[in-house]
């Protein structure tokens, strides 16, 4: 393990891996791998979800073509320079943020969606100028054994490697060190790594889970509200980080809610959901029996039905739900969704701030003041309003999750920044040295009032057009003059006593 880690550094040293024309043309190496490898990687996503080939590619493909292209399309400008905006002290200087990348990457990825949360912070890595250690998940292990075969084929083989394994493996890969951890997966594996990362320093971004509550307002189209809901919850067979994890509603409103999810899923799956092919299956034995172990003791309004051999578990609604009871205590992570009867609107809030804060917030309403109460008033990764998960969809938006739902974020721009060091450049003449005597020593009082003004003072718009007429007049001066290097230097010099006398005037 430590010998494949040196061998990606010894290729991130070479520097390869920094200009832009060799990241722009990995990552059409990558689309290139996607676009004509599809139906490999179709076929793995089903062997391990049982996922139709629309659903995996409505779900993971295009997504991730999306990525690539909306790199392709910004990255020569986020990789140039950006110029700062500078102060008195430093207004003849260059002065400069360089994004840089970070070194080597490690990105450890999830199994429910294996393709697009292994894929998509690969592209933002590539793109930063990275090089990268890839760890798909050994639970999907199809998509990890197409990614080990098919990406060694399009992309730069020692700047970016695939390791596969298990929980034995990632433990000895912790050990590395990397210039950056990208882990994908539940809060406890979290822990795992960001202490593993501490012992080099490393800095991570973590994309956790948690419960995410959806709360539904009476003034709102029931009809319109479940059948987004069902969407969302059942997709992946409840498999998603970002899945309305539990309904908050008024009393009153749960039977109907159930009969409209009911209606629902049969509009969606057919009259037999097990012959559907938009119903994905869970992704093993020990998740299929933690599922079930959550419907204990609880009322099912409608679904329940299981197969074990093929690890099928209905679209599941619960519903007068105790919130302490274990369906309430961890992310469900499946197809099972509890009603929790509130009383209203103030007690939807205590409830979800009285929990550890999730990934996700869903509200439904047509009034949209209650929507931006329940934004203010709670804390969330991200908030959809009157939909669910199609925040993910908008890669303006970062991506992740706050307090145990996690740290860091990814996407579009959000990526390029996560993998990339902005590091401030500050370029000074080896003239002028007249100024910089204000700062050695010996100090004096005059010295520190010198300092004050530099630093301290603002100027207002009136004050910068004063400033502006004064490099016109130091311009003209130029033109007219022949020792344009000293009038240069005389003209601020004397715009700078008269605004220091007139600032400390002011201050007495
Ligand atoms: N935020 C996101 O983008 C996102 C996406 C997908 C999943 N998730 C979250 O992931 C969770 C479910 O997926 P999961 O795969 O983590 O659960 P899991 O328990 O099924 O998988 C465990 C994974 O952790 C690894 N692991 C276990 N013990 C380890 C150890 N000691 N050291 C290193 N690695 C170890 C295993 O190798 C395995 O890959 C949910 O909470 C879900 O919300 C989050
Ligand atoms: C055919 C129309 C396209 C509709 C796009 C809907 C896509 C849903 C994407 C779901 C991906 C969710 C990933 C969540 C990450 C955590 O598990």
């Amino acid at each position: 393990m430590e010998r494949e880690v040196q061998r990606v550094r010894q290729a991130f040293l070479s520097g390869r891996s920094r200009p832009l024309r060799f990241r722009l043309q990995q990552l059409e190496a990558l689309r290139r791998m996607v676009q004509e490898r599809e139906k490999d990687i179709l076929a793995a996503i089903r062997s391990d979800l049982c996922k139709s080939e629309f659903n995996a590619y409505s779900q993971e493909v295009i997504t991730v073509l999306g990525e690539i292209d909306f790199m392709l399309e910004n990255l020569p400008e986020w990789v140039a320079a950006k110029p700062v905006k500078k102060n008195l002290l430093t207004m003849l200087d260059e002065a400069y943020l360089q994004p840089q990348p970070l070194g080597v990457v490690l990105i450890i990825g999830a199994w429910n969606y294996p393709f697009v949360l292994t894929i998509q912070p690969l592209i933002g890595a590539i793109a930063a100028g990275n090089a990268v250690i890839i760890k798909p998940s050994e639970l999907s292990e199809n998509t990890a054994t197409i990614l080990a075969k098919l990406l060694p084929q399009y992309l730069d083989q020692d700047l970016y490697i695939v390791i596969n394994g298990g929980v034995e493996e990632t433990t000895e890969l912790l050990k590395q060190r990397f210039d950056h951890i990208l882990y994908t997966g539940n809060t406890a594996v979290g822990k795992i790594v960001m202490e593993a990362a501490a012992k080099h320093l490393t800095p991570v971004t973590l994309e956790l889970g948690g419960k995410s509550p959806c709360y539904i307002d009476k003034d709102c189209d029931l009809d319109i509200v479940c059948r987004r809901i069902t969407w969302g919850k059942y997709m992946n067979c409840g498999q998603t980080c970002i899945a309305p994890d539990y309904i908050l509603c008024e009393a009153s409103l749960q039977n109907q809610i159930v009969q409209k999810i009911k209606e629902t899923v049969k509009e969606f799956y057919g009259e037999n959901v097990k012959e559907s092919p938009d119903y994905e299956r869970i992704i093993n034995l020990r998740h299929f029996k933690r599922i079930l172990s959550l419907l204990e003791g609880q009322k099912i309004a409608f679904g329940g039905e299981t197969d074990e051999a093929t690890r099928y578990i209905a679209p599941t609604v619960l519903t007068d739900v105790d919130p302490k009871t274990k369906v309430m205590q961890e992310e469900i992570f499946g197809p099972v969704l509890p009603i929790v009867p509130v009383k209203n609107v103030d007690e939807a809030i205590n409830f979800i701030n009285e929990r550890e804060k999730p990934l996700a917030l869903y509200v439904f309403s047509h009034n949209n003041k209650l929507i931006k109460r329940m934004i203010d008033e709670t804390s969330s990764g991200g908030v959809t309003g009157n939909d669910v998960i199609m925040h993910f969809m908008l890669n303006s938006f970062p991506f992740g999750g706050v307090g145990s739902s996690g740290m860091g974020a990814y996407h579009g721009k959000h990526s390029f920044d996560t993998f990339s060091h902005q590091r401030p450049c500050l370029l000074k003449s080896l003239k002028r040295e007249g100024a910089n005597k204000l700062r050695y020593p010996p100090n004096s009082q005059s010295k520190v009032d010198w300092g004050k003004f530099f630093l301290l003072k603002r100027f207002n718009k009136q004050k910068l057009g004063l400033l502006f007429l004064t490099f016109l007049g130091i311009v003209a001066a130029v033109l007219v003059k022949k020792y344009q290097a000293v009038l240069r230097r005389k003209a601020l010099l004397i715009f700078l006593v008269v605004h220091r006398l007139r600032w400390s005037t002011k201050q007495r």
